[in-house]
Parts: C-alpha cells; structure tokens; sequence
C-alpha cells in the first residue's frame, strides 16, 4: 500500500477534482460520513452519547461538519466547537447546513474552554488539523489539543492526529493522541511513523471516491508481504548447496563473540548453501559449541581483535565467496579500518555493511569514497545513531526525518539502506518501504546481527540488494511478532528470534 506525503494526496484530491469532476464537497461529504460510519460501528446507540465535535478553519474542520450532522440525527447532545467563522469555501457549505438544523455551534475562547473542563463528554471528533498543518500549534489551538487529551472521552481524529506532521509524524508543539484515527484512500506518512503512528491510535484507511486514474506511481510503501519477491526462495528438487550461495560472515571479537555467533546463525538458518565465519580464534572458540553447520576460519589477533595481517592470510579463501557481511562484534580499531579499506580496494563481492563496519566509514573519508565507487551490491544496516555518526549530524535529526536520511544514505554511496528502528525504512534510492511489523521485544542488543544474517543469506540466494533487504526485514520481525504470539516483549531474545525463522519463513512462503 502507498503512504502519501501531504503533497501528493493534495494533487490526487485536485485531479480528483479539476480533471475528474468531482466537487470537493462530495469528497468532504464521503469524508465525514466514513467517519461517522466508523463511529457508529465501533458504538452502536449513540442516543445517550454525550458528543463534541472540534473543527478547525480547513477542510479537516469541514469533515468534521458532515461527521456532526450525521451524530446530530443519532444523539441528543451533540455540541460543535469552531474555532473561527471564516472556514474554507467547502466547509462553509456544511457549516451552513449545521446553522440551518440549529446545531449547537459554539466558537472556542478560554472562557468556553474553561467551561469545558467541567464537561464530560464520551466521544469528542478531532478534525482541527489534518493535512495542512504547517506550522507549530500555539495558543488556543494548543489549549484545546491539551484539553482533549486530559478528558476521557474515546477521541477519533479525522485523517490525521491534530498536531501531527502529516510528512514525517513528528509533533508540531502538541498534538491529539486519539483512540482510533480514520484516513482517506492512503495512509500518510504521518499516520506510519512514530510518534504520529502511536497517537493515531488504530489506524484506519478509507475509500472516499477517488478514481485511482488520479493516482500515480508513489515511491514509498508500506512493507507488505505482496511486495516481497518470495519466487527466488523456491528450491527445486535437484539442487545442492552451491545453489543457495557461499557467504563469509566478518565478525566478532574477544569482547563480542556473540555477535558473530549470532549473525552467522542467523546466517545458516536463513537458507545460504555454506556459511564461514572469520573471526579471531577468542571469539570462535564460544562458536565452535554451538554451531556445528558453520565452517570457522580463525583470523590471526591481536588482543583479541582481528589484525589486518591475519585477515591478509585468509583473503583469497573469502574472496571465493559470493556474498560477505562485514561488521558485527569487530569492535573499532585502525586494523578493522584497514581491512574494510582493503576489502573496497580489492574485492567486487556483494557486501552487507553492519555496526563497526559502518563505523569505520563513519571514520574514515577514503572508506566513503571506496564504498561509493564499490562495484557490487551493497547494503547499509545503520540504526539511528550509526546513520548520525555517518552523517555527521545529531541522532534526533535521524529520529525527525530517517525517510530522508535512509535515502541521504542510499545516494551517498549508491547503496541499499536499511535504516533500523522502530519503523525500518528500507530504500535503493528510487524506492521506499516502511516496515510496520515487529515489536518493542526486537530492542535488544543482538537483534542488528540477527538482520545482517539473515540478509546476507537471502542476498547470497541470488536477490537483488533491495529485494534482499525487504524479505529479511520482513522474515525478521515477524519471527519476533511470531514469538509475541506466545510470550512477552522482555523475554523474546535475538536467538530465539533465529530459531523461530522457521516459521516466518513458513508464512512468507505459504501466506
Ligand atoms: N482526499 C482527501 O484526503 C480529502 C481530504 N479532506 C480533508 O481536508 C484536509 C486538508 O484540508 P486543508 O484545508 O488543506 O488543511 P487543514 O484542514 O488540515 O488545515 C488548514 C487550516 O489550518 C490552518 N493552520 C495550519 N497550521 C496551523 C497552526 N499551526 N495553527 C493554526 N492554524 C493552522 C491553516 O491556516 P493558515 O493560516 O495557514 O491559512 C488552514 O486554515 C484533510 O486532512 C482531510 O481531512 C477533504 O475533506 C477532501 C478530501
Ligand atoms: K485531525
């Protein structure tokens, strides 16, 4: 499914309108009655509801008009709280109609507002802002947001929170957290990114007439499994294991040995023909126990981080390699600068890029640049702070905009970017997924390395880095979703998360 920018949904809604036909009051209408629909579902008698419905001067107030000349025929106490006479064009109509049924219309001041607070309404409908806030919210706008989200009445935001940037889901000073939000035709990205996501409450998408003539190509989706390229997964009957490709996983330390036990497991599980672990011999000693079906190769260290002099013994064997995953447990040393240097100069094999990988090229100009020129597929697995370091700018600005700075990233060395987080953005450039599944029990150290494994895999199954990435970003959270299932957000751990691919990759596979 598309998610929108503010942008696009107003040229669809002006197609819709001046090349279309349609009048912007049937839309407003179709708007409010979706609305009103909802509201009705969810409460079935209305009569005794005690009901406020906030309308700002735009549209967003004008669906509020209609969702309250609808509620009016259903309850006695319906009460429409304007904050201005002059509304838009299309909303005058309705707000007319309102007048003509004597509606009890009130325009909002701190007196009435004062008042309110000694009211108790069951449902209030927030249609103050949608998607054409532009600016901070301040003064009697933001007393009322704070009013609403004192009171303890079940709130619906109309199309977006009011208060919520439509184009990134950040807050504008203050903003509504409704219990249940209904968009029209597509979400916005406002509506998917947090914390516009959270405070939309459940999220829910509405046809309201547009042709879908009037929609062209929209770069940015949600992740769904219809977009996954799940053909390439298909194992025929006569096959071996050099069919499912030979990845070699760059990773760990003395101090992190998990990390390379969990990406290479992860590695394993995940489908490639032959997984080799080059790792100093301190961090493969733990493996060893655990893995059986991962082949050790043991890097010569120093302190018990790999020495470029020992990753130089080993190289020819690694360059045979189709696919390699470089980062996880490294630790940072000028050694692991010069291999990763070494490895952009020297070789042209698919790479995956993760953790101290990513902060060598956070470090070091020449590695940006290498990596730019870098031949093969590529693929960044940043998360917030990586991507700041990289970009040299503060993690907040990451969490303000990361579908900016997942492309930023994309352009900036001609790569595959998955952007970690709650919401994982996943671009090549041209192409945007936001991924909405998985859950707060993936916030653990490991659940990085756990992703490099598995996308490692499926690109060393002959994907392409984009369809790579998504199917894993795909596989990964929901395995986590799968073990939600069954137990909880603290106990859900990486490994498990591993060991429950199975039945993600089962549901991928069959639906
Ligand atoms: N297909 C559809 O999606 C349809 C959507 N509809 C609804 O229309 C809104 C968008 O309506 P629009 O009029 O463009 O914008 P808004 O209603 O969101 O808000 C615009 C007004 O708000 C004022 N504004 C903006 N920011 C602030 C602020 N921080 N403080 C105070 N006032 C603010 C702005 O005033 P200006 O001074 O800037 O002019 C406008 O008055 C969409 O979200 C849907 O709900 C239609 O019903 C049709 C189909
Ligand atoms: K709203």
């Amino acid at each position: 499914m598309y998610v929108l920018t503010s942008e696009q949904m107003k040229q669809i809604d002006k197609k819709a309108t001046s090349e279309i036909g349609i009048p912007e009051v049937v839309l407003m209408e179709n708007a409010g009655f979706c609305v009103f629909e909802e509201i009705k579902r969810d409460l079935g008698d209305l009569k005794q509801k005690r009901i406020a419905v906030f309308c700002g001067k735009g549209n967003n107030g004008g669906d509020g008009f209609v969702v309250a000349r609808y509620l009016l025929e259903q309850s006695d106490n319906v009460q429409i709280f304007i904050f201005d006479e002059n509304v838009s064009a299309s909303s005058k109509v309705f707000l007319n109609i309102l007048k003509n049924l004597s509606a009890n219309i009130q325009v909002l001041n701190e007196e009435l507002l004062a008042r309110l607070y000694h009211e108790r309404f069951d449902i209030i409908v927030d249609g103050i802002f949608g998607i054409g806030l532009v600016r901070d919210v301040e003064g009697l706008y933001r007393k009322v947001i704070e009013y609403i989200n004192s009171s303890e009445a079940y709130v619906y935001s109309i199309d977006i929170p009011s208060g919520v940037c439509s184009d990134t889901g950040q807050i504008k000073g203050v903003a509504v957290k409704a219990n249940k939000t209904i968009t029209f035709m597509y979400p916005k990205i406002g509506n998917i990114l947090y914390p516009g996501a959270y405070l939309c409450g459940k999220l829910i998408v509405k046809d309201i007439g547009i042709p879908e003539k009037v929609v062209e190509k929209i770069s940015t989706k949600i992740l769904s499994r219809e977009e996954l390229n799940i053909e390439k997964l298909y194992r025929y009957p006569d096959t071996h294991k050099g069919d499912y490709g030979k990845v070699g996983v760059v990773a760990g330390s003395k101090f992190f040995p998990g990390a390379s036990v969990l990406c290479a497991n992860a590695c394993v599980k995940s489908g490639c023909g032959l997984c080799f672990l080059f790792s100093p011999i301190e961090s493969l000693s733990l493996h060893n126990f655990r893995n059986p079906e991962i082949i050790t190769v043991a890097i010569e260290s120093k302190d018990g981080v790999v020495t470029f002099e020992g990753f130089k013994q080993k190289e020819e064997f690694l360059k045979r390699l189709d696919v390699i995953a470089f980062g996880c447990g490294l630790t940072s040393s000028v050694e692991v600068e010069k291999i990763l240097i070494h490895i952009l100069k020297n070789f042209q094999i698919p790479i995956v890029i993760d953790a101290d990988g990513l902060n060598v090229l956070a470090n070091n100009k020449e590695a940006q640049t290498l990596l730019h020129e870098y031949k093969a597929p590529k693929i960044l697995t940043p998360h917030y702070k990586e991507a700041s370091r990289i970009l040299s700018c503060d993690v907040s600005e990451v969490a303000k905009n990361p579908l900016d700075v997942a492309l930023q990233l994309s352009k900036k060395f001609d790569c595959v970017c998955i952007l970690k987080g709650a919401r994982t953005i996943i671009t090549d450039g041209n192409n945007i997924y936001i991924n909405i599944l998985g859950n707060p029990g993936m916030a653990k150290g490991g659940s990085g390395d756990v992703l490099t494994g598995i996308v490692t895999a499926i690109l060393a199954q002959g994907y392409s880095g984009l369809d790579a990435a998504k199917l894993a970003v795909y596989l990964h959270s929901l395995s986590a979703d799968i073990l939600l299932e069954r137990k909880s957000m603290q106990t859900i751990l990486p490994s498990e998360i591993i060991e429950n691919l199975d039945f993600a990759f089962k549901r991928v596979i069959e639906g």
